[in-house]
């Protein structure tokens, strides 16, 4: 197989680059960045990058290369220029940690997310639930990874659980600890598919790496420090293969895991719980909020509908309206501000200075 091929190349990213490409640019996929350097995986091994001016200064935050993206470059001796991304297929995001209403993109062209929860006092349903839907609304297909598994000792408990939640995804148990479960993980990989890890810290996403890894990684990929207040911390974002040939990109806690609404995602079916009920409410375009007859409430009060899967949706819902209505505010100023730019210039064109 190709280099391209094992780092996740497929007809998709073909066809996009057959659009847009030129004669001398080449391919890669971002395997990690550091300050300015961006490393690829090219067909002819790793190389060294930076961007090109046009891209380092012309564009937003969210158009520059992140781990995971398939960029074109300009091939120059030892080192190449990245002109542009291609379009991705997907990115996994998350609101920008603060006040902002940007989003964040974590991770670019991702097949799975590995939900890691552990079986001690991080395991959260609430949180659990957020993080599927985020996942979902990323177009991006969640397993849940219940680790730490050796410090409970009724699993099914914690199975049926999930199960409520009707995501109808994966769901593993393991323990790095004793190595219960890591096999049924690994075979369950596919080759040149992308995994990104999430969880919060000290849920043992590094133990778990290493577990998959068979420890072979854990230098080169050394991924957990622990910084001056003593609290570990995640240093590096990187993709790379694993020994069967999937592919793993390592993000850092998603402590701050905020919700960003996609374009075009109806809230409804991020809910799969919530999907099917709401075709029976009276008003089509229900929002289970202080509708009449609403098939969705009659369900949650009749405890047909667990509480939190309503409470998420609920919690979703009010996210995005606070995220569209900022973004509709932050449409219109850059609106006002490029007239304003734009008589300034023309004044200045007139008048001559
Ligand atoms: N009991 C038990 N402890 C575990 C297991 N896996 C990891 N741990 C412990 O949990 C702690 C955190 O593990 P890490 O692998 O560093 O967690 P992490 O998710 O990488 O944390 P960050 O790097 O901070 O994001 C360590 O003390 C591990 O020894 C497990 O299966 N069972
Ligand atoms: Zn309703």
């Amino acid at each position: 197989m190709s280099s391209l091929k094992k780092y996740g190349w497929n007809s998709f990213h073909q066809e996009k680059f057959n659009l847009y490409h030129q004669q001398d640019h080449s391919i890669g996929r971002v395997i990690s960045i550091k300050g300015f350097k961006y490393y690829l995986m090219t067909e002819n091994g790793e190389l060294e990058t930076e961007l090109s001016g046009k891209l380092l200064y012309g564009s937003e935050n969210e158009d520059l290369p992140k781990v995971g993206d398939w960029v074109y470059f300009l091939d120059y001796d030892k080192s190449g220029y990245i002109i542009d991304i291609l379009p991705r297929k997907n990115s996994m995001s998350r609101k920008t940690p603060g006040n902002k209403t940007e989003k964040q993109i974590l991770a670019a062209n991702v097949d799975y997310a590995f939900i890691v929860q552990g079986l001690d006092r991080d395991y959260n349903i609430m949180r659990l639930e957020r993080y599927l839907t985020q996942v979902v609304a990323c177009n991006i297909t969640p397993i849940v990874i219940l680790n730490k598994a050796d410090l409970v000792e009724n699993m099914r408990l914690y199975e049926e659980e999930v199960l409520k939640l009707q995501r109808n995804c994966e769901i593993f148990f393991c323990s790095t600890l004793t190595g219960l479960g890591i096999d049924r993980i690994l075979n369950s990989l596919k080759e040149a598919k992308t995994y990104i890890l999430i969880g919060s810290s000290g849920v043992g996403k590094s133990s778990l790496i290493n577990s998959l890894t068979n420890n072979e990684m854990q230098k080169t990929n050394a991924t957990s420090k622990a910084n001056s207040k003593g609290k570990h911390t995640t240093t590096t974002r990187d993709l790379f293969l694993l020994p069967n040939g999937s592919l793993l990109i390592d993000t850092p806690g998603m402590r701050e895991f905020g919700l960003t609404s996609e374009e075009g995602v109806n809230t409804n079916s991020l809910f799969p719980a919530l999907e099917a009920l709401s075709a029976q409410c009276r008003y089509s375009d229900c929002r289970h909020l202080n509708e009449e007859a609403c098939a969705v409430k009659d369900a949650v009060n009749m405890g047909a509908l667990p509480l939190e899967i309503y409470e998420s949706y609920v919690k979703l819902l009010k996210e995005q309206r606070r995220f569209e209505i900022r973004i509709e505010d932050k449409k219109r100023l850059n609106k006002q501000f490029g007239k304003i730019t734009r008589e300034a210039k023309d004044y200045r064109k007139r008048n001559k200075y």
